[in-house]
């Protein structure tokens, strides 16, 4: 069966970054019946609750797009949410789309799956070639579990389940709090409350040296969509952007974008994580994605967005 506009999509997460995103695409091209349920209606680490869902409401398509997701404090301070939590999601999600006679599955993994010290740009095929990067390796288990199970089931059943790994991602519904985000909403929030207070100085963790590949949700968003229609294979595929950034220029265009006029202060007693994380997304490119926003822009319209979304 393939997509069309009257196709039933569940999109698991639909108020996060992530799902908000697809959702909004989704709406733009004119699909029209899809299913959303808020974490309250359903929550999906509840494998009976996941099942009498989709036993009741057997939906075509499935994006998976529900996580436990934080930035490297959160990853850091509660691995046993990160691996537990993951895990019973996808685990309960993948197995009843199966059950219930889905069409097709996207599961959404993350660049933290492969080696610590992987080769660069990052090719698909070095997931499982090396140790992974100790403040993300419980998140990174459970998504690689996610990847494999994909997989088992096409080899098994002939399900079609997907898989795409997209890079650190950033937009509108990001999560903006102060210790649990990631880098690039903890900053535009540290940067917006220093600029308002008249501050000296901010804090930004580590050395400033990691280099990180962004990529706005949207061009995430487009990713899905395309893979959902032109994809259907073993292999998870990477979804970046092809630029990368240090964490030190990334402050100083936050820094520029929200106009703060003071210092910035680097702590280097916080956790650096990974070195280096670029991705090859060739083979998706190849079949004709790409990405079209860039960092600049994407952050003019973050800010912007945090600005009428967040109470100052
Ligand atoms: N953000 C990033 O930089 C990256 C994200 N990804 C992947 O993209 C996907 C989405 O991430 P993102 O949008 O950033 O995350 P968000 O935290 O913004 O959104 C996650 C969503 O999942 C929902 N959710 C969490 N737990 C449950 C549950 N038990 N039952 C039902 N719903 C639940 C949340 O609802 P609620 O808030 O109500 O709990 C929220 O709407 C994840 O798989 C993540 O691994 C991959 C690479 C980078
Ligand atoms: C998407 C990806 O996200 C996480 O991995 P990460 O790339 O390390 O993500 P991060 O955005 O938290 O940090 C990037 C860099 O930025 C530095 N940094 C500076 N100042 C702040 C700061 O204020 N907040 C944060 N969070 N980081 C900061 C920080 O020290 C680090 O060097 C994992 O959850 C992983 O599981 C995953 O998949």
């Amino acid at each position: 069966m393939t997509l069309d506009k009257s196709s039933k999509i569940f999109v698991a997460g639909h108020r996060g970054l992530v799902g908000s995103a697809i959702v909004r695409k989704l709406h733009q091209l004119g699909f029209s019946n899809l299913l959303l349920r808020t974490h309250s209606d359903l929550d999906l680490t509840d494998q009976s609750a996941v099942a009498a869902f989709f036993s009741a409401e057997k939906p075509d398509f499935v994006i998976l797009a529900a996580a436990k997701v934080g930035g490297i404090h959160a990853n850091n301070t509660y691995p046993a949410d990160f691996i537990t939590i993951n895990l019973q999601i996808q685990t309960n999600v993948i197995t009843s789309s199966y059950q219930h006679g889905v069409k097709k599955l996207l599961f959404l993994g993350s660049s933290c799956i492969y080696p610590k010290f992987a080769p660069q740009p990052i090719p698909e095929n070095s997931l499982l070639t090396g140790p992974l990067e100790p403040t993300n390796e419980w998140y990174a288990v459970a998504k690689i579990a996610g990847i494999k199970m994909c997989q088992a089931y096409r080899i098994q059943f002939n399900f079609d389940a997907i898989s795409l790994m997209p890079t650190n991602l950033y937009g509108p519904n990001d999560n903006f709090h102060p210790e649990n985000s990631h880098v690039l909403p903890g900053l535009i929030r540290r940067f917006h409350e220093a600029k308002l207070l008249d501050a000296k100085e901010v804090v930004v963790w580590g050395t400033g040296s990691p280099l990180r590949e962004f990529l706005h949700v949207d061009d995430l968003a487009d990713a899905v969509i395309f893979s959902l229609e032109k994809y259907s294979g073993l292999e998870h595929l990477n979804v970046g952007s092809g630029r990368e950034e240090s964490i030190k220029e990334l402050a100083e265009l936050v820094k520029q974008v929200v106009g703060f006029e003071g210092e910035i202060v680097w702590d280097k007693s916080k956790p650096d994580g990974t070195p280096r994380k670029l991705m090859d997304s060739s083979k998706l490119m190849g079949l004709g994605w790409e990405a079209k926003i860039s960092l600049r822009d994407g952050l003019v319209d973050t800010y912007k967005w945090y600005l009428e979304n967040y109470k100052q």
